[in-house]
C-alpha cells in the first residue's frame, strides 16, 4: 500500500480535466463552490491514511448522512418499528421522488432516498429540536473523530427552497408514517444535509462501517455491530438510487453519494474509500468521484465479489 498515496494523486490529475456534470443548483449555496476540488482518501481498518488533492476542503455531507442516521434510528427503536415504518427495496426512481409514496403501502421505499430519509428524521426524537440536533452532531463526531458543526449558510439555502422535500414531508405525515411535528423533523433533516466534513472525515466514516462500527482512530463502537449490516446492504441496494444497478455491476461495493459531490464507499473488512467533487450528474453523483473510485477499486481489486 505505500504506493497509494501516489496512485491517489495520479487519479486526481487524470480525472481533473473532466468537466461534465454541473452543482446542484435546487440548492443556491451549494452553487458557490469552486468546480476544480478534487480529493480523495482510503482509510484502513487499522487506521492507516491515504489522501490526495484538496483533502482539508470542507463540503456538507447531504445524501450520505442518511445510512449513519438510519443506524442511529435501528438502535433507537429496533429493526421491526423501522421496518414498519420505511421499506428496504430500491426504488428505481430518483433520490427525490413523490410518486412511488401514492403506491402501494404508502411506506417509502428505502431510508437512501429523500422520502425514507426524511421519516428517519423524524424519529429521532428528544426533549426539543436542539437536542435532537446536539444528538445528531454528536453521532457524526463519533464518526468523525473530532467535534463536526452545520454550515448554516447550506442549511437556509435548502430550508427556502425545500418545496419539493415540504411536498414528501407532508404526503408522509397525510399517510401517518410521521408525525405532527414537520417543519421540526424536516429542519432536522436540513441540518444533518448540512453538516461540514472534509473528505479523510468521510473516509474515518466508511472505514468504521468496514471495521464494525469501531472507528479506526478512537476505537470507539460508535454503531452496535448488529445494525451495520443493515446499512451497507441497504446502501448496496439503494445507496446510488437509480444507477444502484449499474454502480453495484461495475464497482461491487456498498456506498453513498451526496449532491454536494461527496461519495463514500465501504470494503467491509479492509477500509473506507471517499471522494469528493462538486460537479454531479443527472443521479446527484459526483463525476470524478465515480471515476476516481472505479479505477481505484479495479486497480486494487476491491470488488466484494472479486475476492
Ligand atoms: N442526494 C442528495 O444528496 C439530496 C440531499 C438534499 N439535502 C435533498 O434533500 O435534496
Amino acid at each position: 500500500m505505500e504506493n497509494l498515496n501516489s496512485f491517489l494523486s495520479d487519479l486526481i490529475n487524470k480525472y481533473r480535466s473532466e468537466t461534465s456534470g454541473a452543482t446542484a443548483s435546487y440548492i443556491p449555496e451549494l452553487s458557490n463552490v469552486n468546480h476544480d476540488l478534487f480529493a480523495l482518501a482510503v482509510v484502513t481498518n487499522k487506521g492507516e491514511i491515504y489522501q490526495a488533492g484538496d483533502f482539508n476542503h470542507k463540503f456538507t455531507l447531504q445524501s450520505a448522512s442518511k445510512p449513519f442516521i438510519y443506524g442511529m434510528a435501528l438502535e433507537e427503536h429496533g429493526r421491526e418499528f423501522m421496518r414498519s415504518r420505511v421499506g428496504v427495496e430500491p426504488s428505481g426512481e430518483a433520490f427525490n421522488s413523490i410518486v412511488e409514496l401514492e403506491k402501494n403501502t404508502h411506506r417509502p421505499y428505502n431510508p437512501m432516498i429523500n422520502s425514507g430519509a426524511i421519516a428517519v428524521s423524524s424519529f429521532i426524537q428528544d426533549k426539543n429540536t436542539q437536542k435532537r440536533l446536539d444528538r445528531v452532531l454528536k453521532m457524526f463526531s463519533e464518526y468523525a473523530g473530532h467535534d463536526v458543526t452545520v454550515d448554516e449558510a447550506v442549511f437556509d439555502s435548502e430550508k427556502k427552497t425545500a418545496h419539493r422535500n415540504r411536498s414528501i414531508a407532508h404526503l408522509l405525515r397525510h399517510f401517518e408514517i410521521i408525525g405532527d411535528d414537520i417543519e421540526e423533523s424536516l429542519d432536522l433533516y436540513f441540518k444533518q444535509c448540512s453538516i461540514l466534513f472534509n473528505t479523510t472525515d468521510l473516509a474515518y466514516m466508511a472505514a468504521t462501517l468496514a471495521n464494525g462500527g469501531v472507528q479506526p482512530k478512537t476505537q470507539k463502537q460508535v454503531i452496535k455491530k448488529e445494525f451495520v449490516p443493515d446499512m451497507l446492504s441497504l446502501m448496496f441496494t439503494c445507496g446510488m438510487y437509480d444507477s444502484a444497478g449499474e454502480w453495484a455491476y461495475t464497482v461491487g461495493l456498498p456506498a453513498k453519494s451526496g449532491v454536494s459531490g461527496c461519495l463514500l464507499a465501504v470494503v467491509p473488512g479492509k477500509l473506507g474509500i471517499a471522494a469528493y467533487s462538486p460537479l454531479i450528474d443527472q443521479q446527484g453523483h459526483s463525476v470524478r468521484s465515480v471515476m476516481a473510485i472505479q479505477e481505484l477499486v479495479e486497480h486494487c481489486k476491491l470488488n466484494i465479489f472479486a475476492n
